[in-house]
């Protein structure tokens, strides 16, 4: 165990807003080594609540400014449109020391910065859903008043949920279109081609197991051997064969286009998200 896994042990971390994000961060600061008795997670409901403790064996509550009071760490995980209100209820109950991470999409620093005590460190996250299998990607950025032993604990509780990354702020909008929303797309994609075995009168059952782990084997593929994707993609598609004519259908349909356009609709959401809550 590393220096910096090492020094979670203890550290005291509050989820405010427990939802799809906020449940997968929380499992991977678990699997990092936070211990399940210095977690608190923030619910508007009882359900979820009962799902929380009996998943993951942490304390839950509806009082978000009780929740804070000592957390060493304040995971902001609600919806962009309720970040507001919520760092109106912990802003003043936040104790001495605490770091603010955001995982909301398109807010800036500069947001958190602005509502909550001044001098307050803020880190901007942007994570995706497979941490909720410590396979996702996380970048993260510092805000004026986070110090390097806040990054790095930031980073040590976000290490359980994968990869984590160090950007500059101005690159966030990118990341989020990119790996914040990519999941969805991989999901997309597999079910499209799931949907697209079963018309060539495969049952659902083998055309999901098919697509899922053909995504599964190529992923790791690409981690493993560090190679090109065009590299291997070349090695697919022998001459004269299947793979150029299912691909040439591909490139004839715009997909490599229809990418480029949904990752700049994704940025541009985000950019529009700070413009209507800033
Ligand atoms: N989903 C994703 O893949 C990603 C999401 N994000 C960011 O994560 C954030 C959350 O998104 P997501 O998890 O999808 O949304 P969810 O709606 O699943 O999660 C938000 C949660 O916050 C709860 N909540 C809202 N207000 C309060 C409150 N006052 N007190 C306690 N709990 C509250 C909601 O409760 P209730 O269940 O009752 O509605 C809900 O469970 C967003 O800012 C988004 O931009 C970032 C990267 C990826
Ligand atoms: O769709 C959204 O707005 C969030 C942010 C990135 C992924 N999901």
């Amino acid at each position: 165990m590393d220096e910096q896994i090492t020094g979670i042990t203890g550290t005291r971390v509050a989820f405010c807003g427990t939802g799809n994000m906020g449940e997968a961060v929380l499992a991977g600061a678990l699997a990092s080594g936070v211990a399940p008795g210095d977690v608190v997670a923030t619910v508007r409901r009882d359900g979820r609540a009962g799902e929380l403790e009996a998943r993951y064996g942490v304390r839950t509550t509806t009082d978000n400014a009780a929740a804070v009071a000592d957390a060493r760490v304040v995971v902001v995980g609600v919806k962009p449109k309720d970040v507001a209100a919520m760092l109106a209820s912990i802003g003043p109950a936040l104790a001495p020391g605490a770091v603010v991470v955001s995982v909301a999409a398109g807010l800036p620093l500069r947001f958190f910065e602005e509502r909550l005590p001044a001098g307050t460190a803020v880190v901007r996250a942007m994570p995706n859903t497979p941490a909720q299998v410590g396979a996702g990607v996380t970048a993260i950025v510092g805000g004026s008043a986070a110090s390097d032993e806040d990054l790095a604990l930031v980073e040590g509780i976000l290490s359980g949920s994968g990869l984590v990354v160090r950007v500059a702020e101005k690159d966030m909008d990118a990341v989020g279109a990119l790996a914040g929303s990519g999941p969805a797309y991989v999901f997309y994609v597999v079910d499209a081609m799931a949907e697209a075995g079963v018309l060539l009168g495969l049952t659902r059952d083998v055309a999901r197991t098919l697509a899922v782990q053909t995504v599964l084997g190529a992923g790791r593929l690409l981690d493993e051997t560090g190679e090109h994707p065009v590299t291997l993609r070349e090695r697919v598609s022998s001459p004269g064969g299947t793979t150029v004519a299912a691909l040439r259908r591909l490139d004839d349909r715009g997909v490599r286009a229809a990418f480029l356009d949904a990752l700049e609709a994704a940025r541009d959401r985000a950019r529009e998200l700070a413009a209507e809550l800033g």
